[in-house]
């Protein structure tokens, strides 16, 4: 029964008569899953939704959502999306542009006057809905513009850039309101450059680059490929590391922890000792570390700490998209 995926993309493609847009993205988000869309600015990201929402048509491929034809009436009822470039009418209330949106959406009255107010409290303006929009922070317009995409209370939720004109505050608030609505079982679309939102909040996630995906996967798989382990050790020489180098087969190399992530303070660092170190190695699992921990002492080292740092989405995304040529948009 609940086998429809909520967005089937199958080779979708866009091509704009300049060769831009996006070539042949094939994907499919489950329902109540939260997708990530990552990519450099003109990956061709907001492209791939306007099609999903059935602004543009694509001119290959094919899409569906919640086995719906892009574009068509029932697909339409189903989503809320909030574009990445909006603009209110700016003279009415924001009360009154959410009505503005729910009537096109036909809402009936009665089911207006109740959601509104709710939607307005749960984006965090409900003590302003009465103000003019011209009188809104950048930030209250974004929120005023979620309000606008949920309120036809949508199955999906298409965001591109959801949180761009947030300060840290506004972006916290944004991130625990997208929390909830997947807790409702909403699912989420979400093109983001804030890797931390999509980090905390999707399953799973794509790398779009010059118009095709480059990556996907589950973000906690992608994330826990690479566990790096820091081991600060006494006693070390040059000579030592080869050794476990090519004992342990691993590739063991002299790396402070990164600043500011889980236990390293620099700070707490004593004087400079030349044979007191930090090692560190990429490790599939924990047992590996105490089994290094082991060889160490064994040669003779002392092992003074050790951490574990998993890598962050932003260091994966830099590490995906290193070396590649991005059309970019002064091309
Ligand atoms: N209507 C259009 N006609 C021609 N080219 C376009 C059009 N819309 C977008 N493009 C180009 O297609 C490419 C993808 O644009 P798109 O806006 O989808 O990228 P994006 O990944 O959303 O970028 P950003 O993160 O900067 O918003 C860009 O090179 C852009 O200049």
């Amino acid at each position: 029964m609940s086998s429809i995926p909520a967005i089937d993309a199958n080779a979708l493609t866009k091509a704009y008569p300049n060769g831009r847009g996006c070539q042949d993205v094939t994907l499919t988000v489950g329902k109540g899953e939260a997708f990530g869309f990552l990519g450099p600015n003109g990956a061709g990201k907001s492209t791939f939704v306007k099609m999903l929402v059935g602004l543009i048509s694509p001119t290959d491929g094919q899409a569906s959502i919640l086995g719906h034809p892009l574009g068509s009436i029932e697909a339409k009822m189903k989503i809320g999306y909030l574009p990445e470039l909006y603009r209110y009418q700016d003279w009415l209330t924001g009360e009154e542009v959410v009505r503005l949106h729910a009537k096109l959406c036909r809402i009936p009255k009665s089911v207006m006057d109740q959601r509104i107010p709710q939607l307005l409290q749960e984006v965090g303006i409900g003590l302003r809905g009465g103000d003019r929009v011209k009188h809104y922070s950048k930030g209250m317009q974004q929120r005023l513009g979620l309000a606008c995409a949920l309120v036809n209370d949508p199955e999906i939720l298409f965001l591109d850039e959801p949180s761009s004109a947030l300060d840290p505050i506004g972006r916290m608030e944004v991130r625990k309101i997208l929390q909830r609505l997947k807790e409702r079982g909403i699912t989420i679309f979400l093109n983001s450059h804030l890797l931390e939102d999509v980090e905390v909040l999707c399953d799973r996630m794509a790398l779009l680059s010059n118009g095709a995906v480059l990556r996907h996967g589950k973000v906690a798989e992608m994330l826990n490929k690479r566990t790096n382990w820091h081991f600060k050790v006494g006693g070390y020489t040059p000579f030592l590391l080869s050794w476990l180098n090519e004992h342990t087969g691993l590739t063991i190399r002299q790396s402070v922890p990164a600043a500011g992530k889980s236990g390293y303070d620099p700070a707490q660092e004593g004087e400079s000792d030349s044979s007191i170190v930090w090692l560190a190695a990429e490790l599939d699992h924990e047992e590996q570390a105490g089994w290094l921990n082991g060889l160490m002492v064994q040669q003779g080292m002392t092992l003074y700490q050790v951490i574990r740092q998993t890598e962050r989405l932003e260091d994966w995304f830099m590490d995906a998209v290193a070396g590649l040529s991005h059309r970019g948009e002064k091309e």
